[in-house]
């Protein structure tokens, strides 16, 4: 097996691409020559693997290389650089116009922090000589020049790491931020008495930051890190990646005219989940995405049954949607069919029988999930979500799958969305990455705390494969999440490489995906949050609005309905950390109403089935006196005495 694939951040080289590759490269090279037998080099792999992540966004000034020796192609190009054993370690220049077997480092620390230091003396003395226009400056500011700018406009922003003089840090954030526009990145010496003064930073290392409109002041992180340091500049508003290849992104503006045909922009919080979202995610699955398919038969319709179940039980929903979901499962589970034409669902789902307190909008409503432009976000972004929440609710409610056949398996929700991304997602490709990450890892995973965890990471994955290419909104960068604004104890610095604590993240994966957190903001229903109504009657609370020119719209058929259903909004009683969410319209583990062979019967169906029970007593009881009466009338006629 290679040590090597094409998910790690480092460029696999072999004999026909390294000569091209470092031959008036417009960027400087790191290269391990390894090979695959040596035991060192095995054990070494994962920490080159962390140290190609760890600085990929300096790929514009040096790029991290891997080459194995071992590889029968690879002997001869091995020999023309002179490795004698492994790994070696060589670093080559930019622009080099000859063959040059580069500069070994034969140093015996070959933690990440000492190979990025020394990546970045690399860099900083090549600098000097022939350094690509791409290549930053990493040289101390001085007080004048950055004295200069404060106070003053500017297209951009100005971030300075006031800093001791062997301290990395400010270098670090420059080549972080490289590939970002809409600010400048500038490191200043502790000893330069003049500035710290003026700027009045007190400890080392610090930032301070000067906003476009000529405000100023020092940047407030959590921990005085690299690592927050540059995941705070990144996303500062205005601040993009360089390479989207979008050319200029759009800057992100309020209101309708911002958005050329879509609909206005929408509040939100990052810190929140809005179940708009997730109902908008659910309407496009079930009705656009799985109706392309037209009959469910063999291994989809499986997968189509077992993510019914996981969503029935598990999605924490108002309870008209969770209601449609049961009566989907229920349906599915009383029907033993071996085939099942689309359509067939879509009239359950569209709630063709009538059912009432039964409905899922069919309108697209994203909130946390809007994108830049059309295209962007959206539907992907809800299926993330979606899954995220899931994994979230099967490990707090684990009984939440019993009788389902799948409450022994901690990765029931994870095979369900591996198996759904791969027969139904629209995007093909996503869905043979996913498949690729899911082979590799999914089965390691034993508990379901480790179900939540793995998506996390897999997600971060894709994230990390997708930034800076056209999926990517640059209003939204791709980052690794969570970001240390939304979780600074998530974030550590171990060896001077940034890493995850894992128990943290747990933490705050099941408060954040929690149904505590999810919002009702901009759902379609009123009963927590009424319109604009521009001066007409506010409509009753509880009540689900149907849009006015699509009043018909939400039952099929012809059947006329008023503008507004009667919607019995969860007032069920919640348990413990779930019960905060009692007011968001979210559905913790209610299960509403009473259904019976796959119908649900809402209190006025059962109020009416006990009048007309009572009714048909008392007729039956009329009835019965009635022909008693006349039958012993009947006898008295005909048994007279005289006859
Ligand atoms: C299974 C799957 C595979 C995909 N593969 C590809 C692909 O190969 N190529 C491609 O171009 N697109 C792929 N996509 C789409 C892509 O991942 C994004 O969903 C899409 O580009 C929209 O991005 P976004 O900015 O809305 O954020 P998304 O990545 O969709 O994330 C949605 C939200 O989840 C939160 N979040 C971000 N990271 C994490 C995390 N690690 N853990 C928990 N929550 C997080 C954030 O709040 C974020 O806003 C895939 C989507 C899915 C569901």
């Amino acid at each position: 097996t290679r040590l090597y694939s094409e998910e790690d951040l480092v460029v696999i080289l072999t004999s026909s691409t390294i000569k091209q590759s470092l031959l008036n490269s417009s960027t400087a090279w790191l290269v391990q020559f390894y090979s695959s037998w040596c035991g060192h080099c095995i054990q070494y792999s994962p920490t080159w693997k962390a140290l190609g992540g760890d600085v990929k966004d300096w790929e514009q000034a040096m790029r991290i290389g891997v080459l194995d020796c071992a590889q029968e192609n690879n002997f001869d190009i091995c020999k023309d650089f002179g490795v004698h054993f492994y790994p070696t370690f060589r670093y080559f220049k930019a622009r080099n116009p000859a063959f040059d077997v580069g500069q070994t480092y034969r140093g015996t620390d070959r933690e990440p922090q000492t190979v990025r230091q020394l990546m970045i003396n690399f860099i900083q003395n090549q600098t000097k000589q022939e350094c690509p226009a791409t290549c930053p400056g990493l040289e101390p500011s001085s007080s004048k020049n950055i004295l200069s700018l404060i106070g003053q406009k500017s297209s951009q922003y100005t971030a300075i790491i006031v800093e001791n003089e062997d301290s990395y840090v400010g270098r670090e954030v420059i080549l972080d931020l490289m590939t970002y526009r809409g600010l400048t990145v500038k490191r200043a010496l502790s000893s330069d008495k003049l500035l710290v003064e003026k700027l009045g930073v007190k400890s080392f290392p610090s930032a301070y930051l000067l906003h476009p409109n000529g405000t100023h002041g020092i940047l407030d992180v959590q921990k005085r890190l690299r690592f927050f340091f540059s995941s705070f500049l990144k996303l500062l508003p205005g601040v993009y990646r360089k390479n989207f290849s979008g050319a200029t992104p759009e800057p992100l503006l309020k209101g309708p005219q911002g958005f050329g045909n879509l609909d206005a922009w929408k509040d939100f919080e990052k810190s929140k989940v809005y179940m708009a979202d997730l109902e908008s995610g659910l309407h496009y699955l079930l009705r656009v995405e799985l109706a392309t398919h037209q009959t469910l038969v063999g291994e989809e319709l499986s997968t189509f049954k077992d993510f019914v179940t996981v969503v029935a039980k598990l999605f924490p929903g108002r309870q008209s949607v969770v209601k449609l979901l049961e009566t989907l499962l229920e349906w599915l589970v009383s029907l033993p069919l071996k085939k099942i034409p689309y359509d067939a669902i879509l009239d359950l789902v569209n709630n063709k029988m009538r059912i009432s307190e039964m409905f899922l909008s069919d309108q697209l409503q994203w909130v946390g999930c809007q994108g830049t432009r059309v295209g962007l976000r959206g539907y992907p972004c809800s299926m993330w979500t979606l899954f995220h929440v899931l994994t979230v609710q099967a490990a707090r409610r684990p009984d939440a799958l019993a009788n389902t056949g799948l409450e022994e398996n901690p990765k029931a929700v994870l095979q369900t969305m591996r198996r759904y991304i791969v027969n139904f997602f629209g995007c093909q490709e996503c869905g043979k990455h996913f498949e690729e990450m899911a082979a590799e890892s999914l089965p390691q995973v034993k508990s379901l705390d480790e179900a939540v965890l793995w998506l996390w990471r897999k997600h971060n994955q894709v994230n990390r494969r997708l930034a800076g290419t056209m999926s990517e909104d640059p209003n939204f960068p791709k980052t690794q999440w969570p970001s240390p604004d939304l979780c600074p104890t998530c974030h550590e610095e171990q060896d001077g490489i940034h890493v995850w604590n894992d128990d943290k993240v747990l933490v705050f994966l099941k408060q954040h995906y929690g149904a505590a957190n999810i919002s009702p903001k901009h759902l379609r229903s009123n009963h927590l949050e009424a319109p604009a109504t521009n001066g007409a009657p506010k409509p009753k609370p509880e009540m689900l609005v149907v849009p006015e020119d699509k009043p018909n719209e939400l039952l099929p058929g012809n059947t006329v309905v008023s503008k507004s259903l009667p919607l019995n909004a969860n007032r069920a009683k919640l348990s413990g950390v779930e019960r905060a969410g009692q007011d968001t319209g979210v559905h913790s583990d209610i299960r509403p109403g009473v259904t019976f062979l796959g119908l649900g019967f809402s209190s006025v169906d059962m109020s009416l089935c006990v009048v007309l029970y009572a009714f048909s007593c008392v007729f039956l009881m009329f009835m019965f006196f009635f022909f008693r009466v006349r039958s012993k009338r009947w006898k008295v006629r005909y048994n007279r005495p005289y006859v």
